[in-house]
């Protein structure tokens, strides 16, 4: 036996040992979720439990990043973890998460990373459709997109809001990486069309224009639809993401073709439940206020003499009178909080509406 090869064995033999530690330590881990689920079912007898608890993972992720001790990043380190708590609720109890499909969606993506691939990820035709599958209690949580860093924000997942119950539980940011692909079949074939969504195809539109200027671009349902054509139709390419062209088996023809390179998405996720504070939280309201001279500045001062940053505004016509508008507002911090209890009973008094939309960990990873 060679050095090398000697060496080699010691330290296979070092990390067949460390994994066995590994394993017995994830499986002591394990042990103890399944006693949290016995003590949370004791505590709440009859009732419909709620296992999943946002701000408690959002504070197991972050203690995991500050105290990484390296090689691995700490965001790596994290993502392992991500994995190791939806195991164990799983275990405790299966998740069922609707998203806006159909199935190799970035929403599909972000759904993953944000619970972990121990769920079932259930795919629904719309927005609304993730909506009133949460409301219904058919599934668990659901995951919708609210904002594009090149497009803005998506109209429809605010204004489901206006009408909907439901809580926005957590967020989750996700990079967007665009490709253009073809069935492996069809690879050096002329392309006559390229299938997209719009909001994709406005993603990448510098690069068409310089590179397949003139060819045909089609617009449909989702990114998964258009990977899903291109499998079937000769001379047809896609514009889509990773999961969609590993579901479709399909070969990248060119990478990353988003015009910005920090193309990212933020998806919310929508719950049932409200979220206890994490430490590190966001919350969002809808307010509607009268239409009168001086209104907007009153809905924001108690921002600003509280203290509280506000994270975004946004103006959206109101679904109940004509040139009547609610603005959508995110800010830092808890709605327990006192800061915050002072500010949103300031802008109860001079609002028509305030809707507390939720509190929720700011997202980890
Ligand atoms: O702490 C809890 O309440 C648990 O259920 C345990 C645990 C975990 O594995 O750490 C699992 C699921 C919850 O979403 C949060 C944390």
């Amino acid at each position: 036996m060679s050095d090398e090869q000697a060496r080699l064995a010691e330290l296979r033999d070092e990390i067949d040992s460390i994994d066995q530690q590994i394993m017995k330590l994830i499986s002591a881990r394990a042990r103890c979720a399944q006693e949290v689920a016995h003590v949370k079912m004791a505590a709440n007898p009859g009732q419909d439990v709620v296992f999943y608890r946002p701000e408690r993972e959002a504070q197991v992720l972050r203690r995991i990043m500050e105290q990484n001790p390296g090689p691995l990043p700490g965001e790596e380190m994290a993502r392992l973890f991500r994995e190791i708590m939806s195991v164990c609720l799983a275990l405790e109890k299966p998740m069922h998460i609707a998203f806006l499909g159909p199935l190799g969606t970035f929403t599909q993506a972000a759904a993953l990373k944000h619970f972990g691939h121990s769920v079932v990820s259930v795919p629904m035709p719309a927005i609304d459709a993730v909506f009133r599958e949460v409301e219904s209690g058919a599934a668990h949580y659901g995951v919708v997109p609210v904002e594009n860093s090149t497009e803005g924000m998506i109209n429809h997942t605010l204004d489901m809001f206006m009408s909907s119950p439901l809580k926005i539980c957590g967020e989750v940011q996700l990079r967007i990486h665009h490709h253009l692909m073809v069935a492996p079949q069809h690879d050096g074939q002329e392309i006559t069309r390229i299938y997209s969504h719009q909001q994709s195809f406005a993603q990448c539109r510098q690069w068409l224009d310089t590179h397949r200027y003139g060819i045909e671009r089609i617009s449909v349902s989702s990114n998964a639809e258009a990977a899903r054509r291109a499998a079937a139709e000769p001379g047809a390419a896609a514009i889509a993401g990773d999961m969609a062209a590993e579901l479709y088996g399909l070969v990248k023809l060119a990478n990353s073709i988003e015009d910005r390179p920090d193309n990212t998405t933020r998806f919310l996720i929508i719950g049932r439940e409200a979220v206890t504070p994490s430490g590190h939280d966001k919350s969002s309201v809808l307010v509607s206020m009268r239409n009168k001279p001086g209104a907007l500045y009153q809905l924001l001062e108690p921002f600003h003499s509280h203290g509280i940053s506000l994270t975004r505004i946004e103006t959206r016509p109101s679904q109940t009178g004509t040139w009547a508008y609610v603005f959508y507002i995110d800010f830092e911090g808890h709605m327990d909080d006192e800061p915050a209890r002072k500010v949103l009973a300031e802008v109860d008094v001079e609002a028509v509406e305030l809707k507390r939309l939720g509190s929720y960990p700011i997202g980890v990873l």
